[in-house]
């Protein structure tokens, strides 16, 4: 870690401030409040040596003595003092320090390194970890309490929230009273159970305001040398090297406290009337208290103190057995102690761990076959796949099936744009170069998955988004630039997710908007691949696609476990409010938080904003109050099942600015696939790539998929797409002649022609006026019966070569007019037997 980070992280609070502490030391058990009243006092102040001591002069209480003796003629208070004085001292601000004795055994330049590293230390955002009503925890920060206390075997520290900024820049102070929060009880739990914590809980008062604060002493056990501990600087007092703390029931709440300041017993309960309360019945002088050395060096007898609580988690390691995908579950993304620098390493890279001091583990991967991907409850058949989304009512649905995919529409009211859930079957996450292949390769190429870091990240240290990542083609803003490759070279996965997801998106918008849509969508080609990679436990959490030069298409291809993404409207729109809780006038977005109310608002702030602005001000501020709007999150308004293959296509800028969408999935491994177009004017020169971006040059056409001649040996060399689908699938069989029913339906009939206006031909449906892709329409109703006998005949060994002559004259029709490249005309010649 580096030097200050170092002094800003560690557990080197400063000691207790007692360095104005008068000379004189009889006098040193009082407090100036004490000294000042002391002829008010009703009996001397005892000693703070006596273990029995008398509370305002009235009847002795009994006391509960830890193990030790009693007597300590050797020690009178002067000796305490001095000693107390010298455990607590603090050299002046710049003196130089000794160096420590050793080094870190663990240490992490940020807050998510320590976290993802040390299963006891996962809190995030507060000083302690607590977890289901045990302690595990704890970190001393920089904003140290006066009284806290640090040297070789005892920290003491405040702890447990309720600090807010201070006067000064930096600063942090106690907003208000500290209770035993749960991280207390938690604490208090685990020393029950004789779990490794803290030895004393107690609450004082402090600060002008005399604010309750509650305190801890931590005790370091087993008999290694604490690394922290100064070099060539002998302890003034070896922990247990005195007698026993006082400890003394209170009178009046019965609770029992240690004596914690050589002033005198005082009741450490803050629920209790005599609480921070001296002897004489007055609260100490904060300023002059002066830790009892006894308290500070008790030893805390505990059980297996000889044993070695290592702080190092266990080396993770894949079983004799590797179980598929075991190195993908949430043991293996856990960070690692580096075993050469001790550093936390977090997993950012999908092929290991590497550290800055150099060293690297890279983990093995135990391949998760695509066939294992099958659900035992949701088996797939080449029949069209069952649904199992849920959406709002309000939502409007819209299914149909085409090509293989059940298609779910969703349109969402007053936004333009739609959400279509493409739901694959058994023939397309079979098919060649298809799903099935994709996931099997992205497992075994390194595509250059890593965990990128996040801009906006408050955490210390940075933060890294949980999912790995890598972008091909036009570089995505999500991405570090450097962190864009080309698609000259990349996998098949990614230059077929390309190719599938611009045939499926311009279908589909066809089929949504029609040829007039077709126009004004402004869809243009995708040139960008986002992959995703998931191990188990890692998602992404609500976001928009919405940036700046993105077009309003995405499509994602979903692999791998089954994803559940959720969308839902962002909560400024579905609340209204801005952060200063003020009433965001904007017209309000249909089914927001109170739409009909807010509707009722438009015309009512328009007219006030204009005429008086100071009443328009405060009318904002009222209404969330009166509508109640206040901080909630809006339900999800679609709960999606995306299965391995599937394919989400989100269309619409509105859809990015008011919704957003989050994705998590249950199993060992999956991977999320986005197309975008992405304009390159919208780069920053410097993000602009460096390589060409081609177009799309493969070819997928998702109308064959499944057709006996799309799995005949002719097609093999180009599989579904040319950009070389590896198809090592010979066993034709897997595509029956059940999966030649290719056609659209909707609702399980035709469409009408108002439905689909662009599955309508222009004149008597023949002059098709397109290109491949509504070809494949005419396939399955004009061709299907050629192919179904060129399947049969295929089936048989023997090729027929005698077409029906309508049936080839179709054929020609619909490649000499279809404005196909060569390449596809060559395809579809192959295809259907003419080559
Ligand atoms: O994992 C997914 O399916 C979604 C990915 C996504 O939302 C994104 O890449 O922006
Ligand atoms: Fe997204």
């Amino acid at each position: 870690m580096a030097e200050s980070k170092r002094k800003r992280d560690s557990v080197m609070s400063p000691g207790s401030l007692l360095s104005d502490y008068p000379d004189d030391l009889s006098d040193c058990s009082l407090g100036r409040a004490e000294k000042r009243s002391r002829s008010r006092l009703p009996t001397p102040v005892p000693s703070p040596l006596a273990f029995v001591s008398l509370i305002e002069g009235e009847q002795e209480v009994p006391y509960i003595a830890q193990p030790g003796p009693l007597e300590l003629p050797s020690w009178p208070d002067e000796k305490l003092v001095a000693l107390s004085k010298k455990l607590t001292f603090l050299p002046s601000a710049g003196a130089s320090k000794p160096p420590p004795s050793g080094r870190p055994e663990i240490w992490a330049d940020g807050r998510q390194e320590l976290c993802e590293t040390l299963h006891y230390y996962r809190a995030y955002h507060s000083g302690g970890y607590t977890n289901n009503g045990h302690a595990w925890a704890f970190m001393f920060d920089k904003t140290a309490h006066t009284r806290d206390f640090i040297d070789s075997d005892v920290v003491i520290s405040r702890a447990g929230g309720g600090m807010v900024p201070g006067k000064e820049a930096g600063e942090m102070t106690l907003g208000s009273d500290q209770n035993e929060t749960s991280q207390a009880l938690s604490l208090r739990n685990s020393m029950e159970y004789l779990n490794p914590v803290p030895t004393y809980i107690w609450s004082e008062k402090t600060g002008e305001e005399a604010k309750t604060v509650v305190r801890y002493r931590f005790e370091k056990f087993g008999n290694k040398q604490s690394w922290w501990k100064p070099m060539g600087v002998a302890d003034p007092v070896a922990l247990g090297g005195l007698p026993p703390p006082a400890i003394q029931v209170c009178r009046s709440c019965n609770g029992p406290s240690q004596q914690v300041y050589l002033q005198g017993w005082m009741c450490l309960h803050s629920s209790c009337p005599l609480f921070w309360k001296l002897p004489s019945g007055l609260e100490p002088i904060e300023g002059s208290l002066l830790y009892d050395p006894r308290f500070l060096k008790q030893k805390t007898t505990w059980p297996n103190d000889d044993q070695d609580f290592t702080l190092v988690p266990p080396a993770i390691e894949v079983s004799p057995q590797a179980l598929a995908g075991e190195d993908c579950s949430r043991a293996f993304w856990n960070g690692i102690v580096c075993p050469t620098c001790g550093r936390c390493i977090m997993r950012l890279a999908w092929r290991g761990w590497i550290c800055s001091c150099g060293f690297t583990k890279v983990s093995p991967h135990t391949l998760v076959p695509a066939k294992s991907l099958s659900e035992p409850f949701f088996p797939l058949s080449n029949a069209y796949t069952p649904a199992r989304d849920c959406h709002q009512s309000a939502i409007k649905l819209d299914v149909f099936f085409m090509y293989n995919y059940r298609v779910h529409v969703y349109t969402f009211p007053g936004i333009a744009g739609f959400v279509a859930h493409l739901i694959a079957n058994k023939t397309i996450v079979e098919g060649p170069g298809g799903p099935n292949d994709m996931f099997e390769e992205l497992q075994t190429v390194d595509i250059g998955f890593e965990r990128r870091e996040l801009d906006s990240g408050m955490t210390k240290g940075g933060s890294s988004t949980r999912h790995f990542s890598v972008n091909y083609g036009m570089p995505y803003k999500y991405v570090a630039t450097t962190s864009s490759r080309p698609f000259t070279g990349s996998a098949n996965a990614i230059k077929n997710t390309r190719s599938r997801l611009n045939w499926v998106a311009k279908t589909l918008l066809r089929q949504q908007q029609g040829e007039k849509g077709r126009e004004g969508s402004g869809w243009k080609e995708f040139n960008e691949v986002l992959a995703l990679g998931y191990f188990e436990g890692q998602k992404i959490k609500y976001h928009d696609d919405g940036e700046v030069g993105l077009g309003p298409t995405i499509a994602t291809l979903s692999l791998g476990a089954p994803g559940r993404m959720r969308i839902r409207m962002k909560g400024k729109y579905f609340n209204g409010v801005s952060r200063g809780d003020t009433y965001n006038d904007k017209p309000p977005v249909p089914l927001c938080k109170a739409y009909h109310e807010r509707m009722r608002l438009v015309n009512e702030l328009a007219v006030l904003k204009a005429t008086d602005t100071k009443a328009y001000k405060a009318r904002l501020k009222k209404i969330p109050k009166e509508l109640g709007l206040n901080r909630g999150t809006a339900k999800d308004a679609l709960d999606l099942t995306l299965g391995h293959g599937d394919i989400v296509i989100m269309d619409g800028e509105d859809l990015q600015k008011f919704y957003e969408h989050a994705v998590e999935h249950a199993g060992k491994l999956r991977f999320a696939l986005t197309c975008r177009h992405i304009a390159l004017e919208s780069l920053k020169e410097k993000d602009k790539p460096t390589y060409e971006v081609e177009p799309d040059e493969g070819f997928y056409d998702g109308s064959l998929v499944g057709t006996a001649a799309a799995t005949s040996e002719r097609s093999a060399g180009m599989g579904m797409s040319q950009t070389g689908a590896v198809d090592t699938r010979t066993d034709s069989g897997a595509y029956t002649t059940d999966t030649l029913d290719t056609g659209i339906t909707f609702n399980g009939t035709r469409p009408t022609a108002a439905e689909t206006s662009f599955f309508e031909t222009e004149d008597s449906g023949t002059s098709m006026a397109m290109n491949h892709t509504e070809s494949a329409y005419l396939t399955q109703n004009a061709i299907n019966t050629q192919s179904a006998a060129l399947q049969a005949s295929e089936l048989e060994g023997t090729r027929t070569t005698t077409n029906s002559s309508s049936a080839q004259k179709l054929i020609d029709e619909v490649i000499d007019n279809g404005k196909y490249t060569e390449a596809e005309k060559e395809f579809l010649r192959r295809l259907w037997g003419q080559a």
